[in-house]
């Protein structure tokens, strides 16, 4: 790890948050994950940014990236001891904390742990950004929401959140964790993201074709969201964590879209090389027995446009996006 840290810091230590104005070591915390690897493509073509992955094994769990450098940290947000002894090594100037436990499932089972890393972790890092200089962005869901619908445009930066599962209380209870230790950090809600996941099944079009491998799937014509490309998503967390808004963001697609919607429209750019695969069903939450999954959790992301040098992709140009990163060719 010291050789990792070393490295980091290149010609002289950065200090522990500090560091020369052009330089900036940047870690990407949850790096193995659907959305890491795409913001370490980012953030590691940026001139002077050097890259830490972070994750329990990042050598193992991080994707294979052609022409992409970043040196691998190992930290366990189950322990504060590791977080602070992981932070104090690499010394970051900058930290993308992507890290969390996304499964609604998983956070259904096990609540201790849902909280533990998506609530107190984050809380622990930003304590250590707030201490010792660094820019901190956190990133959290529209699943803060869902207890009431959506208004017309999308649920802005100052409604209040009224979460409905495990997940979404505690990516809120992280979402003030942060801003309470570290005021100047920005907490970036982002929806419900789709695109290649590099041959891993996650995500709302990978994770549909792998569902339909495996079985019929039925798709919630009732359940709305503003969904984005996993590519522009991390494009957007990279601007944005190299510039000083602080607070809370959404950044989300410009369009409402049922779940169904985003299926049908990734199928049709699937094709032929959807093969024998059974089209989905389509069908309300509640015939389904979901009634309780939220409704709406459309985000309104006017704020974040008027940041951003370039425009967040609507459902059809993100899911042509998708097809041309998994190789499909139009029929
Ligand atoms: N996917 C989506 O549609 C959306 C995601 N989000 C948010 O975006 C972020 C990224 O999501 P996504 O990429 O889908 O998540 P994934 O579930 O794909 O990845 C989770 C990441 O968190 C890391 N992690 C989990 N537990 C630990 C731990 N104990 N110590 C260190 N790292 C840990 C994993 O690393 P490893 O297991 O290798 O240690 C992995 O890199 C999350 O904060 C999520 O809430 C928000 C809206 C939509
Ligand atoms: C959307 C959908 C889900 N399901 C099932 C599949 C799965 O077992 C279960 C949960 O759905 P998903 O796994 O798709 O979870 P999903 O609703 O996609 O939740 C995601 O939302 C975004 C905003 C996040 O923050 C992510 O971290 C993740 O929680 O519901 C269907 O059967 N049909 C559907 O149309």
């Amino acid at each position: 790890m010291d050789q990792v840290a070393d490295s980091l810091r290149g010609d002289g230590a950065l200090g522990s948050g500090g560091g020369s104005a052009d330089r900036r070591v940047v870690l990407v915390l949850g790096a193995s994950g659907f959305l890491g690897p795409h913001v370490l493509e980012r953030a590691a073509a940026r001139p002077g940014w050097t890259v830490a992955a972070g994750a329990r094994d990042p050598r193992r769990s991080c994707p294979p990236l052609t022409g992409v450098a970043f040196e691998p940290v190992a930290i366990d947000l189950a322990s504060c001891a590791a977080i602070s002894s992981a932070l104090e090594r690499c010394a970051p100037t900058h930290v993308l904390n992507l890290a969390a436990i996304a499964s609604q499932g998983v956070c259904e089972a096990q609540p201790e742990l849902a909280n533990r890393i998506n609530a107190a972790a984050p809380g622990e890092i930003a304590a250590w950004c707030q201490g010792h200089g660094a820019r901190l962005l956190h990133v959290s869901t529209d699943l803060v929401f869902g207890a009431e619908p959506a208004p017309p445009g999308g649920f802005d930066e100052d409604a209040l959140p009224a979460p409905v599962s495990v997940y979404g209380q505690s990516k809120w209870a992280g979402e003030r964790a942060v801003l309470d230790a570290c005021p100047a950090a920005l907490v970036v809600r982002l929806p419900l993201l789709f695109g290649d996941s590099r041959g891993r099944g996650l995500g709302a079009t990978d994770g549909l074709l792998a569902a339909l491998a495996r079985g019929p799937f039925t798709l919630f014509k009732d359940e709305w969201r503003t969904p984005l490309e996993v590519g522009a998503a991390a494009a957007a967390l990279v601007e944005l964590v190299a510039g000083d808004a602080r607070g809370i963001l959404h950044v989300a697609g410009p369009e409402r879209v049922s779940r169904l919607d985003l299926g049908l429209a990734a199928l049709a750019a699937v094709g032929s090389a959807a093969g024998d695969l059974e089209p989905p069903r389509a069908s309300l939450r509640a015939d389904a027995g979901a009634a309780d999954r939220p409704g709406d959790t459309s985000l309104d992301a006017r704020r974040a446009a008027a940041l951003l040098s370039f425009e967040l992709p609507g459902l059809q140009a993100g899911i042509d996006r998708w097809a041309t990163d998994r190789g499909f060719a139009p029929d």
